[in-house]
C-alpha cells in the first residue's frame, strides 16, 4: 500500500505539457482527487499527493473512496491552459468514466485548474459526476449527485460552498490545535496563498476571533500587525488568487512574498505550493504550531527541522479534507444536504481528528505527523473489475 496502484503518463499533442494520473487505491472500485496544474509538476509530486488522497479519505470516514491525484507540468496562467486541461481529462477518460468495468476515478480541481472547467469535459462526455456503474444503480448516489449539483451553486458568507469548505476545515482544526494547546485568544496569524483555501481559512479565523497578521500570494506579501481586513482583500482579489494591491489600507506593508515566514505571529499555516517550508527557510519558525492547508507543505529537511524543535503540526490531510468529506458525505448521503449542515459536518468532524490527533501524540510523547499516519493510514487497496461489483 505504499506504492500507487496505477501511474499513467501523458504527453500533450499540441504543446509540451506532460501530465500523470496516479490511483493510489480505489475502495469498491473507486478513486478521487483533484488536478493540478503548474509548470513544476513532476510525476514524483502527483504519487505523492495521491497517497495523501487515500490517507485523506481515512481520515474522513470514507468506507466507499480511494485517493488518486492528476497533475499537469504546465502554466496555469497559459492562454490555452484550459484546452490543455480538457485534453489531458479526455486522455484519462477510460479511467474516469468506464461503462465496460465498474470503476471511476473522480477527478475535480486542485491549485491552477478550476472544478467548473472539469466538469465542463465531463458535460461533453454526457455525465455529471464521476461514478462507478454500482453507484449508477444507486438511489442515494443518484440523489447525492443531484444534491451535491445543488449544493455547489449556495454560498456561506459570501463564498461558494466549494470555495468555503476547505479552508473552513483547515480553520475550525486550528482553532481545535490552539485551544488544546491553552493558546490566548486574538492570536496572530501568518497565511500563505490566498487562493480558494487560504481565503476561505483567513475569512473563519477571523470570524473565530483570530487576527491575520500577514497573508501572501504568488506576487507578494502584505503585513499589518492589527489584522487585515479579510473581507476587502476577498473582494478584490483576481481569479488566480491574487491580492489587488489598489485595495490595501495605507499602513498595509508590502513585502516580498518570501519573507513570509519573518512575520512575527502565532500560528502559520502554509496553502499554497508543496514544500514551502523546507530546510533552506524552517530555521525561520518561531512559533509553536503549523496548520497545513496546501497539501505537503512542509518537505522532509524542513519537517524534521520543525520535530526537533518541539513545534506541533495538523497535517494536511487532517486540516484540509473538507471538500471531500463535502463530497463524500452528499454523494453517499450521510449527512442533510444543507448548507450549513456541510459546515456544521466538517466543523464536527475536524476538531474530532485533532483531539484525536493530540491527544494520541501526548500519550506516545511522540511527533503529530507520525501518529497520524498510523491512525489514518488506508487498509483498503481493491483489484477493481467486475467481479468487485459490490453493494456500496
Ligand atoms: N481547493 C481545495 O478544496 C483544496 C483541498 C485540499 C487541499 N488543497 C490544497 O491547498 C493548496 C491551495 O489550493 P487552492 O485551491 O487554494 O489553490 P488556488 O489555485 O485557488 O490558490 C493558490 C494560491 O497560492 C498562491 N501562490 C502561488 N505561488 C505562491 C507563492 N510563491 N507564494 C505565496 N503564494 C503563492 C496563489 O497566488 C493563490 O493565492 C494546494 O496545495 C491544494 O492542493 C486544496
Amino acid at each position: 500500500m505504499e506504492k500507487p496502484y496505477l501511474v499513467i503518463e501523458w504527453n500533450d499533442t499540441e504543446t509540451d505539457a506532460t501530465g500523470w494520473l496516479v490511483i493510489h487505491n480505489f475502495v469498491k472500485g473507486y478513486t478521487s482527487g483533484g488536478i493540478r496544474m503548474h509548470p513544476q509538476v513532476t510525476r514524483q509530486e502527483v504519487e505523492h499527493l495521491a497517497k495523501t488522497m487515500a490517507y485523506k479519505y481515512v481520515a474522513s470516514e470514507s468506507t466507499t473512496t480511494g485517493g488518486c491525484k492528476g497533475g499537469i507540468a504546465y502554466d496555469y496562467k497559459a492562454s490555452d491552459a484550459k484546452e490543455v486541461l480538457r485534453r489531458f481529462v479526455i486522455a484519462m477518460m477510460p479511467y474516469i468514466n468506464s461503462d465496460t468495468t465498474d470503476v471511476s476515478a473522480s477527478l475535480g480541481e486542485d491549485l491552477g485548474t478550476s472544478y467548473h472547467d472539469v466538469l465542463n469535459v465531463f458535460k461533453e462526455f454526457d455525465f455529471d459526476l464521476p461514478i462507478t456503474k454500482s453507484m449508477k444503480q444507486d438511489e442515494t448516489v443518484q440523489k447525492g449527485i443531484n444534491d451535491y449539483n445543488e449544493l455547489l451553486k449556495t454560498k456561506i458568507d459570501g463564498l461558494f460552498l466549494d470555495h468555503a469548505v476547505t479552508g473552513y476545515g483547515v480553520a475550525f482544526s486550528a482553532d481545535e490545535a490552539w485551544n488544546l494547546k491553552g493558546g490566548n485568544t486574538n492570536a496572530r496569524v501568518v497565511i500563505q496563498g490566498f487562493g480558494s483555501v487560504g481565503a476561505s481559512c483567513a475569512l473563519k479565523l477571523e470570524q473565530l476571533g483570530y487576527k491575520i497578521v500577514g497573508i501572501s500570494d504568488a506576487n507578494l506579501l502584505v503585513t499589518c500587525p492589527e489584522g487585515l481586513d479579510v473581507n476587502k482583500l476577498i473582494e478584490s482579489k483576481n481569479e488566480y488568487g491574487e491580492m489587488d494591491q489598489a485595495s490595501f489600507e495605507p499602513h498595509y506593508v508590502v513585502q516580498s512574498n518570501s519573507e513570509w515566514l519573518d512575520v512575527d505571529c502565532d500560528i502559520v499555516i502554509p496553502a499554497a505550493l508543496e514544500n514551502a517550508v523546507n530546510g533552506e527557510n524552517a530555521h525561520k519558525i518561531k512559533v509553536d504550531l503549523v496548520v497545513e492547508a496546501a497539501n505537503n507543505p512542509i518537505s522532509k529537511e524542513g519537517d524534521d527541522m520543525l520535530r526537533e524543535k518541539g513545534v506541533d503540526i495538523v497535517n494536511d490531510f487532517i486540516a484540509n479534507l473538507g471538500s471531500i468529506r463535502f463530497y463524500d458525505a452528499i454523494l453517499f448521503g450521510l449527512i442533510e444536504p444543507e448548507t450549513q449542515a456541510v459546515i456544521d459536518d466538517i466543523d464536527t468532524l475536524c476538531r474530532k481528528n485533532v483531539r484525536k490527533l493530540f491527544s494520541e501524540a501526548a500519550k506516545k510523547q511522540a511527533y503529530q505527523r507520525n501518529i497520524a499516519k498510523q491512525l489514518f493510514k488506508p487498509s483498503i487497496s481493491d483489484t477493481p473489475g467486475p467481479e468487485k461489483s459490490m453493494p456500496l
